[in-house]
């Protein structure tokens, strides 16, 4: 995809020119390689370059309903691409995955309010790979390719999104015409949420209370068909629809269903995990958790979606200030760049560092899951524990920074910030959404703090912890002395360490106290406000081992000036980091005044040496101008162009006066009240 071919502003083209990296360099790495950049590129122009997208169309000023249908026809011109495409490139799966792939960056410029297909899919196609025997992956995932049924994943109900345990649907099995009969027996157990499911898709998994001889079995999913193929008329006892106007996701579709005696044949209940006899004899699975299997792939997923977030809210928010100029520093000089207001690379600076850690967290997040996967594959399932714990921590706190951030991206342009033009708003209602699905962040911190708590046990009775807690050995071993700070990045690391274990002690403390006089589980609760801080310092815990680990690998294989660039990055996330967390490293180290100032000096060290790399990091992030779509925020940097020419393109300035002048104003004017 070519930049964009207008001159590029005289500011913008001085900060380029200082760059001292290969920005290229950068580019290949946070996509995995040159030739991965090639792909990216070219699946982003094959797509963005087609004219029948009409893209030139703002369906930010069209109506609740029009804007659903754009999305729907865009949506459909991408995916018949999609398969000529595919084809094009040898029609086998691993093409498939890669065009998909890039086609995340691509579908948000084509639907920027969201896609009415993305749970087809993603939540659709990946519980139908992971959750059926061989017999129902025959059956289904070649219609599920060929987009002959179109399907999502209805597990939320009206009454129930997190203690998934008590949904109520019901899917009822009788022996005699190897049937279930879904219900829902009440309004609270409808439907609510799933994407794309009003009035899009044809087919969902539904999440359902299994009922067999008398007995309930718990949530299993079954496939069930919603409306009729030929006519997308409901069928029989399915009543669905849409859910209305959100804060975000106006496209996505979300929607509303209720079953009323639906009959859904045996073949149709997934599986894989646990298994349904033709005679109505339910078999366990080995784990009964491996039913939520498709919630913790699409967390992996969202750590990487995360950091794509901040990646385009930070070039929008750099490229901006090094044009804009704003409030002289001394008194009788011109106006600065606003970038030179150290508040402003405050706001900035820290956040460009964090897309950069949050790709090396997402890379090693999923590896980690292939590696637990293929283990489950062969019956070893020791690992799911770990994994769901680290995914429900990096998913909280991943999404908790990204809307963070992109808020103070949005804050530091200034009032421009806050027109739709500047392309900030719909990166900060996606980044809003995935704080919530896919798992509440206070629960999914909850759910990690789970693990610690058990870790800490582990560990203060001598047994064995995974990798990612053994920092709790170390402040079991100091017995109540405190870290001692020293002021590197190892240093750094063990500080946060030490404040997460101390957190950690500290909720299970509370614990055991209020154990005394309550149940464990009230208890629990009482401690929750001390379990999620230990969760998400946990998170940061994680966030910047792996950030050293990683880096420290890249530094091994860039160029020396680009090892710079990295090596700067993890100082700033790590300073950053622990200036942010000062108030519980001081409950758990030794840290002077002397120290914490320091830290603060070295942060205005860093901010100087990345203040001249910082653009070509934004840049190596390599956002096309149709996908930055941002007045603000394009290559060129010739925002005040940008933003007079969107305003012309507003529906209000398409006439000189609007008849409400002489329907409603003017009488008014005229009536001396
Ligand atoms: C190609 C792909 C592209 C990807 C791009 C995707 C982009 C998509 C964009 C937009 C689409 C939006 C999609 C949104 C979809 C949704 O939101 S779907 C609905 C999601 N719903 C939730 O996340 C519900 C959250 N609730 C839960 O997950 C669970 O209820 C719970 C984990 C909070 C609790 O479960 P429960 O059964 O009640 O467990 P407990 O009794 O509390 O026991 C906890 C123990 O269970 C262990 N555990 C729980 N889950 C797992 C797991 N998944 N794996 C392994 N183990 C698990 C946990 O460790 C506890 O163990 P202990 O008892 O030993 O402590
Ligand atoms: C944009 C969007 C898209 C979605 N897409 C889908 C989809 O495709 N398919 C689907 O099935 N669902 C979907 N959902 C639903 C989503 O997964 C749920 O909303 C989410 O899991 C939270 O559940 P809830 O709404 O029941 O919140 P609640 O659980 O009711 O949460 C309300 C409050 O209670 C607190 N709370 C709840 N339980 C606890 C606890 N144990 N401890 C402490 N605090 C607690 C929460 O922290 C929160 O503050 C979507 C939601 C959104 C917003």
């Amino acid at each position: 995809m070519s930049k964009n071919l207008s001159i590029v502003n005289k500011d913008l083209k001085e900060e380029r020119d200082k760059i001292n990296f290969n920005v290229e360099e950068f580019t290949n790495w946070f996509y995995g390689g040159a030739e991965k950049v090639k792909e990216k590129k070219y699946i982003e122009n094959y797509f963005l370059s087609d004219k029948d997208l009409n893209l030139e169309l703002d369906t930010s000023y069209l109506s609740y309903k029009d804007k659903y249908e754009e999305a729907v026809r865009r949506s459909i011109v991408v995916y018949k691409k999609l398969y000529k495409l595919h084809n094009e490139m040898g029609g086998t799966h691993e093409d498939f995955v890669k065009i998909m792939e890039n086609l995340r960056f691509t579908m948000g410029a084509i639907n920027p309010e969201g896609n009415p297909f993305v749970l087809h899919f993603s939540m659709f196609a990946l519980t139908i790979m992971n959750m059926t025997n061989d017999e129902q992956k025959a059956e289904w995932l070649p219609r599920i390719f060929n987009c002959n049924i179109l399907g999502t994943y209805a597990q939320t109900e009206l009454g129930h999104g997190t203690y998934i345990q008590r949904l109520e649907t019901t899917a009822t099995y009788d022996p005699k015409t190897k049937e279930f009969t879904l219900n829902s027996p009440t309004l609270t157990s409808y439907k609510w949420w799933p994407g794309n499911l009003g009035h899009t898709v044809d087919h969902a998994i539904v999440m359902a209370q299994l009922y067999s001889q008398g007995k309930c079995h718990g949530i299993q999913p079954f496939i069930v068909q919603l409306r009729d193929s030929e006519t997308h008329k409901p069928l029989p006892g399915i009543d669905i629809g849409d859910i209305g106007n959100k804060v975000g996701f106006q496209t996505v579709n979300n929607g509303f269903l209720g079953f009323k005696n639906v009959k859904v044949p045996y073949k149709n209940m997934l599986m894989k995990n646990s298994k349904l006899l033709e005679d109505g004899t339910f078999i366990k699975p080995k784990n009964a958790k491996l039913n939520y299997g498709t919630m913790v792939i699409i967390r992996v997923h969202m750590i990487i979606d995360a950091a794509c977030r901040i990646a385009k809210a930070t070039t929008i928010a750099l490229r901006y200030s090094l044009v804009r100029r704003q409030s002289p520093i001394n008194p009788n000089e011109i106006e600065p760049k606003i970038i030179e207001h150290i508040t402003q690379q405050n706001k900035i600076f820290p956040g460009i560092a964090k897309a950069v850690v949050f790709k090396c967290m997402a890379d090693y997040l999923t590896k980690l899951h292939l590696s637990i996967t293929q283990e489950g594959n062969t019956g070893n399932l020791a690992r799911m524990p770990e994994l769901h714990a680290l995914s429900c921590c990096l998913k909280a706190v991943c999404t908790n920074e990204d809307a963070k951030t992109v808020e103070v991206c949005r804050l530091s342009c200034g009032g421009h910030g806050f027109l739709r033009s500047a392309g900030l708003d719909d990166v900060y209602r996606n980044s809003t959404a995935a704080q919530t699905y896919e798992g509440e962040n206070t629960v999914m911190l909850l759910q990690a703090a789970r693990f610690l708590i058990k870790s800490f046990n582990e560990a203060r009775n001598g047994g064995s912890l995974t990798e990612g807690v053994k920092y709790l050995f170390d402040f079991i071993g100091r017995n109540g002395k405190r870290e001692i700070f020293d002021n590197s990045i190892n240093g750094i690391l063990r500080a946060i360490q030490a404040a997460a274990a101390g957190r950690t002690y500290i909720a299970w403390k509370h614990i055991e106290d209020d154990k005394r006089h309550n149940s464990i589980e009230v208890a629990t609760n009482l401690a929750g406000v001390h379990l999620t801080k230990a969760a998400e310092l946990h998170g940061y815990v994680c966030l910047l081992q792996v950030g050293i680990e990683e880096i420290e690998k890249i530094i091994r294989n860039v160029s020396p000036a680009l090892g710079l660039v990295f090596k700067n990055i993890l100082e700033l996330f790590a300073v950053d980091l622990i200036l942010n967390k000062i108030g519980d490293v001081i409950q758990h180290v030794d840290i002077s005044n002397e120290d914490i100032e320091k830290l603060e000096k070295q942060m205005e060290t860093l901010f100087k040496f990345f203040r001249t790399s910082a653009i070509g990091v934004v840049d190596g992030f390599d956002f096309s101008d149709p996908i930055i779509d941002s007045t603000l925020g394009s290559y060129d940097g010739n925002v005040y162009e940008n933003l007079i020419n969107a305003a012309r393109k507003s529906p209000l300035n398409q006439e000189d006066v609007n008849r409400t002048f002489h329907l409603y104003i003017k009488p008014f004017m005229k009536s001396n009240l």
